[in-house]
């Protein structure tokens, strides 16, 4: 179409609303409503992009459909007055200070500015947030993503991703051909009920599969026209978002069973038959799903569920950090006490992962399975987890205390936190409760008591608020020896003696990109146990025997390129290993299987975006 027939066509909108204004008064711009229609020339996200043409979330579901445009926007249709009320809403939300974590009062502020220049320049975004990734991945990403995704019906500007929702059912095979790219390489999605330590925060969890995919594209260099962020609606349980007149997402409670299950086949279904070689990155469900998922998925497509997956490889290169960091050698590891605050999806991943490897470090019989389990104390929102719990979680269960074995200990069902800390004397206390401050000073007094000479402290909920307990604690309380790892990043501490308390982050950023990367370029069909454990091994050891007595156990976030790249070699090389790689694009299997290890590293780096201008030509259809 010429620009002078736009502009043509755009006169005459604006003449139609004009006359409108003219004939109703005082009515709003929706007047053109039962007029002549206006013909447009442009479709799908052509139209959203187009500020003429563009209403948002007021498309009606007929209008959706006949432009290309469903699952391009959230779920609920919302008036133009609506639309005013959500802007003017949080134009004055900026008015009250966006506090989010000790560190950066501005982080809200600064997330807006980036996402105005992601949705005008990609390259540039991207250059910006590669170049300055330990000042913006707190922006983009934990803790900053969390307040994001709270206030997302104020945020919400230029819609990102798809929507599938439950009034899309028998709709999503053809949907997904309304997204523009023909190659997809990473999908996130998510169905918003468990964000971060958040709770259900229903469709405007859409937020956390955006700034995963950031971190994809940044960290593994996945091309960004090769991403797609996607939000399940199936409707919240969150009361307050079913109330709320300005959410939107689909405002009736969550379906559940079968008809949830067969809502999530649809989905997979359909991005596998658009896409084959895409790989889907599950996060943010909820524990009574994520484990179920994976296992109906896991053997037939190629997705992983990060906050299993992910979680337990990061948590286990951190826990060989803390027996490294002791001067001890990995080995010693099956001898490691742990307690850990939180059995859900992410604490149950690590609580597996850590024991099937100490019993491969203990000969890999079945023997060593049954014992390497009594290294761990669990304890969750009802204490500590014995076998004499009623309606224990089968995903818990392998990890319930003998009673007896309790009693002798001093310890019985449900025993607190303090107390297992006081009786256990663990080298390692994890958490993964999503309840900030659950490390209290006098858990934290208990832990002085650990038979440990360096113990080491998790508190890996996320966002900040949701930490069990923040450096400074830790260190003023358990003392300056300990190893410290956090999921949300926080600042060294200064420990006045002339020495630092080191905080790392222990966070599955620093796998999931490497994990989704290695899945892609080894053209494996599924992710398998091998490829993961690969990954966490190769992430524990990343670190120096210098870093690692200094307390340094994971590396800092501006290597985020770099450890990306050698854990994805090393995925590579394990699905070589296990028969499973397929090769990608000219490389095929039978060539890969060639490469060394120096090779495999140099053919990741090889298919690494950067942000760069490419030069462009015009070519007419
Ligand atoms: N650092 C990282 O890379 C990651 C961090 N996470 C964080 O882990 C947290 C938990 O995630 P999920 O396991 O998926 O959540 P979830 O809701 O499935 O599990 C939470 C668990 O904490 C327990 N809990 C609640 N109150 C407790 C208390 N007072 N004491 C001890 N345990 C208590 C619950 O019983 C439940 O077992 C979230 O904050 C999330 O952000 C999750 C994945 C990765
Ligand atoms: C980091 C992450 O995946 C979470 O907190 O859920
Ligand atoms: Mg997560």
């Amino acid at each position: 179409m010429s620009l002078s027939s736009i502009l043509l066509k755009r006169s005459q909108l604006q003449r139609r609303i004009i006359a409108a204004v003219n004939v109703y008064g005082t009515r709003s711009f929706t007047t053109t409503e039962g007029h002549r229609p206006t013909i447009v020339h442009k479709r799908s996200l052509d139209i959203l992009h187009d500020p003429w043409f563009n209403k948002g979330t007021a498309f009606s579901m007929t209008e959706r459909d006949r432009l290309d445009l469903r699952g391009l926007l959230p779920p609920n249709v919302m008036s133009s007055e609506q639309q005013i009320e959500r802007f003017m809403a949080d134009l004055k939300r900026l008015q009250l200070s966006a506090r989010d974590g000790p560190s950066d009062p501005n982080n809200l502020a600064k997330w807006r500015i980036l996402n105005r220049l992601h949705d005008r320049n990609e390259t540039m975004y991207y250059k910006v947030l590669i170049d300055n990734i330990e000042e913006y991945a707190p922006v983009v990403y934990t803790p900053t993503v969390g307040l994001v995704c709270q206030n997302y019906s104020g945020l919400f500007r230029r819609p990102r991703g798809m929507y599938f929702s439950v009034e899309d059912r028998g709709e999503m095979m053809s949907m997904v051909y309304n997204w523009p790219a023909d190659q997809v390489d990473m999908i996130v999605v998510t169905d918003g009920s468990r964000i971060l330590g958040l709770g259900d925060l229903g469709v405007q969890g859409i937020g956390i599969a955006i700034g995963k995919l950031d971190l994809y594209v940044a960290a593994a260099g996945i091309n960004p026209q090769r991403v797609l962020p996607v939000m399940i609606d199936v409707g919240t349980n969150n009361e307050k978002l079913l109330k709320d007149p300005l959410y939107l997402g689909l405002q009736e409670y969550r379906l559940d069973g079968e008809e949830y299950l067969a809502v999530i086949d649809e989905f997979m279904e359909a991005v596998f038959t658009r896409w084959p070689n895409v790989i889907v990155q599950f996060e943010d469900f909820q524990s009574k799903w994520a484990f179920k998922l994976l296992q109906r998925y896991r053997n037939d497509y190629r997705m992983f569920n990060d906050d299993v997956q992910g979680t337990a490889g990061v948590a286990l290169a951190g826990l060989l950090g803390a027996v490294r960091a002791q001067g001890r050698p990995m080995i010693d590891f099956p001898k490691m006490k742990i307690v850990v605050a939180g059995a859900g999806s992410a604490g149950i991943g690590v609580l597996n992962a850590a024991r099937k490897t100490m019993a491969r470090m203990l000969g890999d019989t079945e023997v060593a399975f049954e014992s390497a389990k009594r290294q761990f104390w669990v304890v969750d929102a009802n204490g500590l987890l014995t076998e004499a719990r009623d309606n224990i979680d089968p995903d818990a269960r392998p990890f319930a205390r003998n009673v007896k074995e309790s009693e002798r200990q001093g310890l019985r069902e449900g025993a607190k936190l303090v107390e297992v800390v006081q009786q256990v004397k663990p080298d390692v206390l994890l958490g993964l409760s999503a309840v900030g401050g659950l490390f209290s000073k006098e858990v934290l007094e208990a832990l002085k008591s650990s038979t440990s000479t360096r113990p080491a402290i998790f508190p890996m909920s996320n966002p900040t608020k949701n930490a069990e307990c923040t450096p400074e604690e830790a260190f003023s309380i358990v003392g300056d020896s300990i190893i410290f790892g956090s999921g949300s990043p926080f600042a060294n501490v200064d420990l006045g003696n002339g020495h630092i308390g080191h905080c790392n982050q222990a966070n599955n950023m620093f796998l999931f990109p490497g994990i989704g990367l290695g899945t892609l370029l080894s053209g494996s069909r599924i992710v398998s146990d091998g490829m993961l454990q690969a990954a966490a091994e190769c992430l524990a050891s990343y670190m120096t025997e210098e870093e690692v007595l200094k307390g340094i156990i994971y590396p800092s976030i501006s290597r985020i390129r770099d450890i990306t790249k050698e854990v994805a070699a090393s995925v590579i090389k394990e699905a070589i290993e296990e028969d499973l790689a397929e090769g990608y694009r000219e490389m095929d299997g039978r060539e890969l299987r060639k490469l060394n290890e120096e090779e495999i590293k140099n053919f990741v780096m090889n298919n690494m975006w950067i942000p760069e201008y490419p030069t462009l030509v015009y070519k007419k259809d």
